[in-house]
């Protein structure tokens, strides 16, 4: 087995403060009778399911239980929501911004303001909100994007801190990516510098399945749902031409989840490149041309952030509105060197080139994606009623937690090139990494 080259912090230093969730105050208000199951506040979920030595393990490097206490911290019939989606779209947005309207409504809260385009929606010049209630949310979960609209660029803390106040609102849900629950942080941060009791609790989104202490995000499975079903044509194009090679291009920045599962989901590629694992083209080129001639046909499946060094030679990347680092096309330029080496070769070689990017993430999410956004939109309202607030709402050995937005702020989750997904996926397809 090679070396493993990257270094996400899946089992870092960390310490059981790390696990602290910062609460607002005492809880007071008796929790009316619900449906909703009450959680003991000392109930933890352990950070580390897996060990041979029952003595080394610590249980006090446990997550937070997310949901429901017997006591709140607000009365719900005193106070006004808010819920903004920030970043890239992700199935399943419009779900968790309906599952937090109808459970916010439930327990009596007065007003759910939902916030135009992301942050800017909050800002002082971009100011725009909608009220949220059961009739105009009630349908949205029907398709996908979000509801809200979404956007990607900073805005000042004490400008969203400002329109919180203006509208009265002690809890602000954030349905983002990385980079939003970074922004909730800054936010929280703020507020509690500014001593004001203001909820902030997150609602990880993204297909690319890259946060940390996350084992799933919701949109995730849609995603590779749905990339499997591009893979699936790009085989049936590739096996119907002669010499036929079809490269599908996948999202996944800095993370190759979505390729690698949809890799794993499918059985029909070849060759699987991820941000993660560098390639050579040389390897590459001589991977398709020795399949190319052993079975007549070849899959490639290229996550967008897979090659950046190469990439970065011909064209620096650029940053996004949110200083998101975005390099060249990836799959196009492997198309481009696919076909002239196989020119130069006189070799055929009949390409398809597959972009599925933004089909896959403005869908509808599956059923079980969708079922996934009900319960984590309970979840969030429960916990922000209980006075939980700077972390976000994960998923962890198949239980709900709280995690700090310190501690998922760290870095990114990264697939681990000696984790079981990722060498079932070697084992199925060609190495061009160039070291065998
Ligand atoms: N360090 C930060 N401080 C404050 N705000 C931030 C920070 N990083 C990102 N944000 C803000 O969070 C919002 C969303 O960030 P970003 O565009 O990186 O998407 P994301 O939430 O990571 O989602 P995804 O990458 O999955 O599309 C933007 O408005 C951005 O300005
Ligand atoms: O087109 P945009 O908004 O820049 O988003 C692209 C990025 O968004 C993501 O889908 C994450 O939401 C990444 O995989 C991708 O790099
Ligand atoms: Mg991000």
């Amino acid at each position: 087995m090679a070396a493993v080259q990257n270094q996400t912090p899946i089992l870092p230093k960390l310490n059981p403060t790390d696990f602290q969730i910062p609460t607002l105050g005492e809880c007071t208000f008796p929790t009316p009778p619900t449906r909703s199951e009450i959680i003991s506040e000392n109930e933890r979920i352990l950070y580390q399911s897996r060990f041979s030595d029952p003595s080394k393990l610590n249980p006090s490097l446990a997550f937070e239980v997310a949901g429901l206490r017997d006591h709140m911290f607000f009365d719900p019939h005193d106070i006004n929501v808010g819920i903004v989606t920030c970043g890239g779209l992700c199935p399943g947005l419009n779900d968790v911004i309906r599952a937090i309207t109808y459970s916010s409504l439930g327990y009596g809260v007065k007003k759910v303001y939902g916030f135009k385009f992301g942050y800017r929606g909050l800002s002082r010049q971009g100011r725009s909100y909608i009220l949220l209630d059961t009739k105009n949310v009630n349908t949205i979960h029907y398709i996908g994007g979000s509801f809200l609209g979404s956007s990607r660029g900073p805005v000042p803390p004490e400008e969203m801190i400002e329109t919180l106040k203006l509208l009265k609102i002690s809890v602000l849900f954030t349905i983002g990516g990385d980079g939003t629950q970074r922004g909730a942080k800054f936010l929280q941060d703020k507020i509690t510098e500014m001593g004001e009791k203001i909820s902030v609790i997150g609602i990880p989104k993204t297909i690319d399945n890259d946060i940390l202490y996350v084992d799933k995000t919701f949109g995730f499975d849609t995603a590779v749902e749905k990339a499997r079903e591009a893979i699936i044509c790009a085989h049936v194009e590739a096996k119907s031409a002669p010499h036929g090679l079809s490269i599908v291009k996948l999202m996944g920045r800095d993370s190759g989840f979505i390729s690698a599962k949809a890799t794993l989901a499918s059985g029909d590629v070849n060759i699987c490149l991820i941000p993660e694992e560098p390639f050579t083209l040389e390897a590459l080129f001589k991977a398709v041309e020795s399949r190319l001639l052993r079975q007549n046909h070849c899959v490639i499946v290229v996550a967008e952030g897979a090659g950046a060094e190469l990439m970065a030679k011909i064209q620096p990347p650029v940053k996004d509105a949110s200083g998101n680092l975005k390099g060249g096309d990836i799959g196009v330029f492997l198309k481009e060197q696919i076909q002239a080496h196989f020119k130069k070769l006189d070799m055929e070689c009949t390409t398809r080139y597959i972009d599925p990017s933004y089909t896959i993430r403005a869908c509808q999410p599956n059923a079980s994606d969708a079922a996934f956004c009900e319960e984590l939109g309970n979840k969030a309202v429960n916990s922000a009623l209980s006075g939980k607030t700077g972390c976000i709402v994960g998923f962890w050995n198949q239980q709900f937690t709280l995690v700090p937005f310190s501690l998922i702020t760290r870095g990114r989750k990264m697939v681990q090139l000696d984790e079981h997904m990722w060498c079932t996926v070697k084992a199925m397809t060609t190495d061009v990494t160039g070291r065998q």
